[in-house]
């Protein structure tokens, strides 16, 4: 099976989209970043925007890799890539997590993170400089 947990750090006018998870209970009410598991046969980049679309209804354009692989519970890794939305008009919304929030560099610590997100956070507060 394929170890690999992309996530896209998303930046929209100097902020960072970041979404909470409802379930399992152990994480919910936590912060991510949008993304999931690499499908077999799958490209990370492609297994992104298949996962933004479901998660968010957007459309993005994936970018370069930010920070090392961040090893997950089970032998995976968390994999982060900068990306962009094609379509800037376009709002993503929550379908499948609690809640959508984009963060300032200033707000970066005021969520609850996944405890694998928490160890990325100066390479995403970077991006936002
Ligand atoms: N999507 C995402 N998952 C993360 C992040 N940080 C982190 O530790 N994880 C963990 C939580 C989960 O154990 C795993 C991804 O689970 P997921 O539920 O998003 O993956 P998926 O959509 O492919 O779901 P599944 O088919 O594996 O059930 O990675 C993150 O920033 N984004």
């Amino acid at each position: 099976m394929n170890g690999v947990i992309v996530g896209a750090a998303l930046v929209r006018d100097g902020k960072l989209l970041a979404q909470q998870r409802g379930w399992p209970a152990d994480h919910a009410g936590q912060w991510e970043l949008p993304g999931g598991r690499v499908e077999a046969g799958e490209s990370d980049a492609f297994a992104l925007a298949r996962e933004c679309s479901e998660e968010l209804d957007v459309v993005i354009e994936v970018g370069a890799r930010v920070g090392e692989d961040v090893p997950l519970p089970g032998g995976k890794v968390l994999r982060i890539y900068a990306a962009s939305l094609v379509s800037p008009g376009g709002e993503p919304r929550a379908v499948e997590h609690r809640a959508v929030r984009w963060l300032g560099p200033d707000d970066l610590d005021d969520v609850d993170w996944l405890p694998a997100d928490r160890v990325l956070l100066p390479d995403l507060r970077a991006l936002l400089s």
